[in-house]
């Protein structure tokens, strides 16, 4: 197995209302693709804020290695629509994840990198189009090319599927498994739908109220999960 990159301990985050994640314990490794499944509200989002550093947990610890700030961690969030009149180039776009303060002005190392991650996300062909009239695939495409540009070790997809139609998920999935391999990015894929996990994870971790699972993807079972939109 590779190396570690994150490790939680004895995760748990209490809200005033309700007590999350239940002492959360597992590694995650260089290169792993990791689904992140349970029903809505068990603490899916509140284990990614912790991870990003953006919530404390009440108890417990994520242990980073060999550091924090030597990780470049991307973040893919849920696909939100654009106004059609949205006035940006797909390739502005994804550009605005470059140092904002000198854009439109990149350096020729940005330029480089951003029409690598256009490739890399089959927006070659529609960098000059306006962002607005893109399609919701498209959209979300550029969203990722935009966590891209950073050159992540770890890429976060925040159920960055959800309300994208089938096609416009396996193409997504796909190109990010196809980077998982060829760049060896680690990938947490949080998600309620099973097919899309299981197609192209590695393992899953299944938050449920009472405690939780981890194991190798195909040992998730329907039957363990009671979930919002999974569907079989
Ligand atoms: N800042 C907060 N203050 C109080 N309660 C919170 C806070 N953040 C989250 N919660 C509660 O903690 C629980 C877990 O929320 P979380 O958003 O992590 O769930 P989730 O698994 O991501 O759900 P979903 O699938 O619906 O996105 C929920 O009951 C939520 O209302």
């Amino acid at each position: 197995m590779s190396e570690i990159m994150l490790a939680c301990h004895q995760l748990r985050q209490d809200f005033s209302e309700k007590e999350v994640l239940n002492n959360l314990d597992f590694e995650l490794h260089r290169g792993e693709f990791l689904s992140i499944v349970g029903e809505n509200g068990v603490g899916k989002t509140t284990l990614i804020r912790i991870i990003l550093g953006q919530l404390q947990p009440t108890h417990g610890q994520v242990q980073f290695f060999p550091s924090r700030k030597d990780l470049s961690i991307g973040y893919v969030p849920q696909f939100r629509n654009l106004d059609d009149e949205y006035p940006l180039s797909v390739r502005n776009f994804v550009a605005l994840n470059f140092s904002g303060f000198h854009w439109p002005w990149l350096s020729h190392q940005e330029h480089q990198q951003l029409q690598r991650v256009l490739q890399e996300t089959d927006l070659e062909q529609l960098q000059n189009e306006p962002m607005g009239r893109a399609s919701g695939g498209e959209k979300q495409r550029a969203y990722l090319a935009q966590a891209l540009t950073k050159q992540p070790d770890l890429l976060i997809l925040d159920e960055s599927t959800a309300s994208l139609d089938p096609i416009a998920k396996e193409t997504l999935l796909k190109l990010v498994r196809k980077l998982n391999q060829t760049t060896q990015v680690t990938v947490i894929f949080v998600t309620h739908d099973l097919p899309l996990a299981r197609a192209y994870s590695d393992h899953y971790l299944l938050l449920q109220p009472q405690g939780y699972e981890y194991g190798e993807i195909q040992q998730l079972q329907v039957n363990d999960y009671v979930g919002g939109e999974h569907h079989v």
